[in-house]
């Protein structure tokens, strides 16, 4: 049931037999998409899969595609490029990079079945000043765990972190 205080966005249906993307309960952040396509994904696999809307988002909303937590629990189905970002200008269909990260078992999916969540939301344009000195600040360049995790861990250190040696802070 749309509320007044709903976003208008333009979709079209590229598969007419499948539903538009819908929000399961008011008050959801995600719209549920759809595959168009069946599909079985084996441990490890990943696959781009259609979902059979295309968009015209207003200036200055993206949509992010983000996974969806009940077949990330049970089926450890996730997507790659988690948040997929869907720009504003994009006219194509909107796909889903899914990824089966379930070590053992395959998964299958139908046409129609609800893969992924549509989350649609204001961002922010940066104009990047470039700068000679960045105004100083309590966490500084500290990151990686700087602040303690769980056990001994501390900072991460190494070549799979961030080069601090790069921005001065090493
Ligand atoms: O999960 C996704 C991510 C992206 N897209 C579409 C919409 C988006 O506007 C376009 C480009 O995505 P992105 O900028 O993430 O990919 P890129 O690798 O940078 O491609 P490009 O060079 O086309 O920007 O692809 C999807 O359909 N699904
Ligand atoms: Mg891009």
């Amino acid at each position: 049931m749309p509320a007044p205080e709903d976003l208008e966005v333009a979709i079209r249906r590229l598969d007419p037999d499948l539903p538009l993307p819908s929000y399961a309960h008011a008050g959801d952040a995600g719209a549920d998409l759809h595959t168009a396509i069946d599909l079985t994904l084996a441990p490890g696999e990943r696959a781009l899969v259609p979902t059979g809307i295309a968009l015209a988002l207003p200036a200055g909303f993206v949509a992010l595609v983000h996974p969806r937590s009940g077949l990330a629990a049970r089926h450890g189905l996730s997507i790659v490029n988690t948040p997929g970002t869907i720009d504003a200008g994009y006219r194509g269909e909107v796909k889903v990079l899914l990824i089966n990260h379930d070590p053992a078992s395959s998964l299958e999916l139908r046409r129609g079945d609800r893969i992924a969540q549509l989350v649609i939301q204001r961002y922010e344009r940066a104009r990047f000043v470039e700068v000679d000195e960045l105004p100083s600040s309590s966490r500084g360049s500290g990151g990686y765990g700087s602040t303690g995790g769980f056990g001994a861990g501390g900072a991460v250190t190494g070549t799979t972190a961030h080069d601090d040696s790069r921005d001065g802070s090493a």
